[in-house]
């Protein structure tokens, strides 16, 4: 698993190692790390041209020192000194490995540029002279690591307000930063490489976790001697119109693909032709006035993908969160519930997978502001709705009561196809139908969906469906990584 820490988390557990080691320690291992990793990015040190963005505070500090060790190693080292100070060890450390001080207009075309103008003390938009800085960077063509976090990223909650470095790596002390895994944040961090300076041990409770390709491979359901197709999960999927069959065999795509042992299906006619054609191993239920009931014992529900939101779609959202079974409340139903939040006030497991927009509707914010701030909308979203919230986009992030935000690394923008999320509902229903909890079923669903969909793009365009049938193989590999039993 994944932590992420805010940056008062950070300073809190920096006070109490800094207490237990000599002055000017941290600030070491901090610029020890940077440097070991430029220079493996590096095609060689010696000769390179390395340019440091220098800030007034200790993020400069580090920079200024792994400038020197690289200085040290043969590289041509310029700093840009941006800050109304700069830190004084670092720079006559950097002047005595021989390098050097230069004006803005100097950068040109380095092999790397150092962005260390602000860590975790940043705050807000960048001001001057560091907006013109990160503007330079951006358009020099060098190779761009930031230092702890890119500078104008907000490293508590990936916020940017305005303009902010975008690097191709980030090196980051200590502990990974919030603000580093959640977009727009996420975006500008590029890769992030975590340097080890021995805070673990004092670390907080992280605010933020991510699933790795370990945990979902150790969470997902496999299938026993014992198991059968009830025992397995039965997913029902209440979706499709005469308007959108579509979402009805994606969703049912999803499901069956993600290892249901039965996908039973109900809908209108139309949506029942379609499931079936595409998917005969589904137990299909032309549902027109008939009772919810009608469709058979499941363990979960998934509602609402393309499923209109008439009069006949708002009973059956209404007999389904009336039941005390596991719901999927996504897309048409997530409508429904805006206009009937006391819906969703059930005591058995829910997990809601709206996108901004939807969001923004059940809780009266512009989808702009969810979009810039992703960790705190989902958080009000559980809090408001006391349900689990699965908040889809460029960062998919799960949040429940009492428990970390879980930030999805795998999601890749080829992803923002319609009918992506139809699949994604049917891969968390399955998982829900096999008993994981909302929490883990939303996490694992959007970790093997952002992998699914990266394995059928492969650098280029994919329409929903193909995310579905690429499942199994992601499954496959991230089994067999995992050394798992066939
Ligand atoms: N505390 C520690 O033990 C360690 C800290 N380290 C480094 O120290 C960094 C934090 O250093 P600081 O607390 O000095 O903070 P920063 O280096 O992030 O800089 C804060 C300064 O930047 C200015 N500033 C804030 N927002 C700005 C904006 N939007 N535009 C322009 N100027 C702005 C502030 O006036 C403040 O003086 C970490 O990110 C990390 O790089 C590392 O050396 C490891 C150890
Ligand atoms: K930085």
């Amino acid at each position: 698993m994944w932590t992420a820490f805010t940056s008062d988390q950070v300073r809190q557990a920096e006070h109490a190692l800094m207490a237990l080691v000599p002055d000017g320690e941290l600030m070491q291992r901090a610029a020890a790390g940077l440097a070991a990793v430029c220079a493996r990015l590096l095609p060689g040190v010696y000769g390179s041209r390395v340019v440091l963005l220098v800030g007034g505070g200790d993020n400069g500090g580090d920079t200024l020192y792994a400038g020197a060790r690289l200085a040290a190693r043969g590289a041509r080292v310029e700093a840009v000194l941006a800050g109304s100070r700069t830190h004084e060890g670092g720079l006559e450390a950097l002047k005595r490995a021989g390098g050097r001080v230069i004006e803005a207009g100097e950068v040109g075309a380095p092999d790397l540029i150092l962005d260390g103008l602000l860590g975790i003390g940043g705050k807000g938009g960048l001001r001057e002279p560091y907006a013109t800085l990160a503007r330079i960077a951006a358009e020099s063509g060098a190779l761009v690591v930031a230092v702890d976090v890119p500078s104008g990223v907000d490293s508590s909650t990936g916020e940017v307000a305005g303009e902010a470095v975008k690097a191709q790596v980030t090196v980051t002390f200590g502990a990974r930063k919030a603000g580093l895994l959640v977009d727009p944040g996420a975006e500008r961090a590029g890769i992030v490489e975590l340097v080890d300076i021995g805070l673990t041990a004092h670390l907080p409770e992280p605010e933020i976790t991510a699933l790795t390709a370990a945990d979902v491979a150790g969470l997902l359901p496999v299938p026993g001697i014992e198991s059968d197709k009830y025992r397995r999960g039965v997913v029902g999927v209440l979706a499709g119109s005469d308007r959108f069959a579509g979402a009805a065999v994606l969703a049912v795509g999803g499901a069956v693909r993600a290892g249901a042992g039965m996908v039973r299906f109900a809908g209108p006619e139309d949506a029942v032709h379609q499931v079936r054609a595409r998917w005969p191993e589904a137990v299909t239920t032309l549902l027109k006035e008939d009772p919810v009931e009608e469709v058979g014992r499941v363990q979960a529900w998934v509602l609402g993908p393309g499923m209109g939101t008439d009069e006949r779609a708002r009973r059956i959202a209404a007999e389904v969160l009336g039941t005390d079974l596991p719901v999927i409340v996504d897309a048409d139903a997530l409508t429904i519930v805006s206009k009937n939040p006391k819906l969703l006030h059930r005591q058995a497991p829910t997990l809601i997978t709206p996108h901004a927009g939807e969001l923004g509707r059940l809780l009266g914010v512009d989808p702009k502001d969810i979009e810039a701030r992703r960790i705190e909308h989902v958080r009000r979203a559980v809090e408001e709705l006391q349900v689990t919230v699965l908040l889809k986009g460029s960062t998919t992030v799960v949040a429940e009561q009492g428990r970390p935000v879980r930030v999805n690394t795998t999601g890749t923008s080829w992803l923002a196809t319609a009918g992506t999320g139809d699949v994604l509902s049917g891969i968390s229903g399955t998982l829900l139908a096999a008993g994981l909890a909302p929490y883990d079923a939303g996490s694992v669903a959007a970790f093997l969906h952002g992998l699914a969909a990266r394995k059928a793009a492969e650098g280029a365009p994919i329409a929903a469906l193909d995310v579905a049938v690429s499942l199994p193989d992601v499954i496959r590999h991230l089994r067999t990584a995992a050394n798992m039993d066939a």
